[in-house]
């Protein structure tokens, strides 16, 4: 690794960005495929910042990458939930741009599913997803479209 990546992962958090992708009020989740510990489990898409990236633009270089949407950030859910150190989970809402392609489940994810609000908790989210999905849920139907 070089040494710049190696004094960043000492001394800073390297933030994910996850996508709370609306759509008439139903909510994308998308289940990992990879890596083992975490295949199985459902998650909001999205990724690692590069370094010199804004969070925003990850958000959308990742939901195109993975899903092959257009996507447009909306606005931050406030609030940063720890993962595996030195990652941490901030999580913007978003919507697909007109004439985006529908979500497609094409690196790091094996299926994909809108819940509505009362469906949320039908997937097995990541554990260190679930209190940004509950902030997430609060939000739904208030601040959304
Ligand atoms: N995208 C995403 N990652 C999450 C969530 N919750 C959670 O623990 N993670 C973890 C899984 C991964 O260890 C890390 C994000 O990695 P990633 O594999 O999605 O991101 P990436 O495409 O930038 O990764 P890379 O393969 O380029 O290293 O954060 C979540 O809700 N969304």
């Amino acid at each position: 690794m070089p040494e710049s990546r190696r004094l960043r992962r000492m001394t800073e958090r390297i933030v994910v960005v996850g996508a709370a992708l609306l759509d008439g009020g139903r909510l994308l989740a998308a289940r990992r495929s990879a890596p083992p510990e975490l295949a199985g489990r459902w998650e909001l898409p999205g990724g690692k910042v590069e370094p010199g990236e804004r969070p925003e633009a990850a958000l959308v270089r990742e939901l195109r990458e993975e899903l092959g949407v257009d996507a447009e950030p909306v606005e931050r859910v406030p609030g940063e939930w720890p993962l595996r150190p030195p990652y941490v989970l901030q999580v913007w809402t978003a919507s697909l741009r007109p004439g985006s392609a529908a979500p497609a489940p094409l690196e790091d994810h094996d299926e994909l599913r809108w819940l509505t609000p009362d469906r949320i908790w039908d997937v097995p989210w990541l554990d260190q997803d679930v209190p940004a999905v509950r902030e997430v849920l609060t939000r739904l139907g208030t601040r959304t479209r």
